[in-house]
């Protein structure tokens, strides 16, 4: 039994209804799923705020999601999603509480976080509410062109630095929301170490009108720190100015206010959050300042709003209605009982570019564990690998593997009924093309192509099985009216507690990361190697090589 009253998932009589279900299902087949209830395209759907979920084409019944759910509660996830939202520190290896939900909290709600004194803990929302205001008189300052740089020009440019959270998030939102965003300001985005990145970020911007935020939850990336360094440096250089100019051109987005006055950033200019927030959970925090700046404060608190109509839904909707819920059993399912390795997310949206690359992050680095709560490894699959990008580009990449290779890839398929405002009409005209390839690709890949229907079409024989599409390929398809600053906080919580409801049932904890440690401080040993030639002790004899030839590749040796 752990803390949560539960034992190992794969001893749990649920878990092991369900590979008895499982068995029994056999090789059924969606076009026999659908035949035999003939409203189930509409009884498998649910509505959350503005999203509905079709979750018909899952290769699921009644009494799958009966034992799902069943599954779920007695894996505990409703306690595990209480103690979440009542701030208890569920983050047990870095004893953490793990409350983004505070983040769009209204301002009148009490969130208290505890303290781990076991004293009563502190009501945080004051504190979220103080800094989105300071956030939101900031961002108004710039976008009125009331915040000068050092030598009194308005800032015109805003460079965010930052990498994984701090970077995916705010990135990716702001590609999103391309439409409600200021033309005049240009917004840009640093997070690679590689300095081509930071290079091309700079291209045409003028230090006097550039400002950078500096986005690092701890203020030690290293990544993150040597950009903002270089940026500095370019700044400095091209004002012809001394450090005294920084405290214009440079904001931090930080919990670390000693590092942030240590790297010259004044703190009166830090936009603080706290421990509590996850760095791929952080985007509607302070991290989201680039973000507000682009698109103002009104849609920003829109944003928030649409993440806490589905926090609210997360909470208090019944299991059968809880999508949330639902999205992350079907997960648990097809990885425990299908072997489903991979996770497809295809955006029928150009807007949303960058929203897998985001859930990656979010779904990875929360999920990709191997032990459970206890330090015991696990026998069961955790999270999968996510990817895709958006339809109907994939169509023409990926699809054919999707569609007739040998592997059951899961998919979720995004669509919006109205083209994002502000097309002209000639291009918002495209939409319904775009949206039948949606409704196309769900459909093929759910109920294929018979060999009899491949014959009746006159296909030669030897042909028919190269043309023959067994389908029978799961996916789920959100639908939203259009994608507006509330549907994608909406979309976004709808992901962070899917992503919450299996590291539940995985019993995984979901807050952690401790899998990207390793390759930041052997980077840190290697570094020396490289540009000193300095000797790095128990160097394995593939890197010692490969480091030697790049050293002479550079004409170091
Ligand atoms: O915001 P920071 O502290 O710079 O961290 C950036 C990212 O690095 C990680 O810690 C590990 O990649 C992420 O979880 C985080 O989002």
């Amino acid at each position: 039994m752990n803390a949560e009253g539960r034992g190992r998932l794969d001893r749990m009589p649920q878990w092991q209804a369900l590979a008895r279900h499982r068995e029994e299902l056999g090789e059924v087949h969606l076009r026999e799923l659908f035949a035999a209830d003939p409203r189930r395209g509409e009884r498998y759907g649910v509505r959350v705020g503005d999203l509905y979920l079709d979750y018909s084409r899952n290769l699921v019944t009644d009494e799958t999601l009966r034992l799902l759910r069943e599954l779920a509660e007695a894996a505990g996830v409703a306690r595990l999603r209480e103690a979440m939202f009542r701030g208890e520190r569920i983050n047990t290896t870095e004893d953490r509480a793990v409350l983004h939900t505070a983040l769009r909290a209204p301002r009148d709600a009490v969130v208290e976080v505890d303290a781990g004194d076991g004293e009563g803990g502190e009501n945080v929302v004051p504190a979220v509410h103080a800094v989105l205001d300071r956030m939101s008189a900031f961002a108004e300052a710039v976008r009125a062109g009331k915040w000068a740089g050092h030598t009194g020009l308005p800032i015109r440019s805003v460079v965010n630095i930052g990498i994984g959270g701090s970077d995916l998030g705010p990135a990716m939102a702001y590609e999103a929301l391309r439409a409600y965003t200021d033309r005049e300001l240009d917004v840009r985005f640093v997070s690679n170490v590689d300095g081509a990145d930071l290079h091309e970020a700079l291209q045409g911007l003028d230090p006097a009108r550039t400002l950078f935020v500096v986005a690092s939850k701890t203020f030690t990336t290293i990544e993150t720190i040597t950009n903002a360094t270089s940026a500095r440096d370019w700044l400095l250089a091209g004002l012809g100015a001394g450090r005294e100019a920084v405290a214009k051109h440079f904001v931090a987005l930080s919990t670390n206010a000693e590092a942030v006055a240590e790297f010259g950033i004044d703190t009166t200019n830090m936009f603080e959050f706290w421990d509590w927030v996850g760095g791929r959970y952080s985007y509607d925090s302070a991290i989201g300042l680039s973000l507000m700046i682009a698109i103002g404060p009104d849609r920003f608190r829109e944003m928030l709003d649409g993440f806490r109509t589905v926090d609210e839904h997360f909470r208090t909707a019944p299991p059968e209605e809880n999508a949330p819920l639902l999205l992350g059993l079907l997960g648990v399912w097809y990885g425990g009982f299908f072997g489903a390795q991979s996770h497809a997310v295809l955006p029928y949206s150009h807007y949303l570019s960058k929203f897998t690359a985001y859930l990656q992050q979010l779904d990875m680095e929360s999920n990709g564990k191997s032990v459970d709560r206890q330090g015991e490894p696990v026998s069961w699959q955790t999270g999968p690998v996510v990817w895709g990008t958006p339809g109907t580009n994939g169509q023409h990449a990926y699809f054919q593997l999707l569609h007739q290779g040998t592997r059951l890839i899961p998919a979720d398929l995004i669509g919006f009924a109205r083209p994002v405002a502000g097309l002209e009409p000639a291009l918002a005209a495209q939409h319904d093309l775009l949206m039948a390839n949606l409704f196309a690709q769900g459909q093929a890949l759910a109920f294929g192509k018979t060999e009899e229907e491949v014959r009746a079409e006159g296909v030669a024989e030897e042909q028919v099985p190269h043309r023959t599409f067994r389908g029978n390929r799961p996916t789920t398809t959100i639908l939203a009216s259009e994608l507006t600053p509330s549907v994608l906080g909406q979309l976004v919580a709808l992901y962070e507690h899917k992503v919450f409801v299996q590291g539940a049932v995985w019993d995984i904890d979901s807050f952690d990361q401790w899998g990207v440690e390793l390759g930041k401080v052997l980077a840190k040993r290697i570094e020396p190697a490289l540009t000193e030639g300095a000797e790095v002790e128990g160097l394995d004899t593939s890197t010692a090589a490969l480091v030697a030839r790049y050293r002479s590749l550079r004409g170091r040796d």
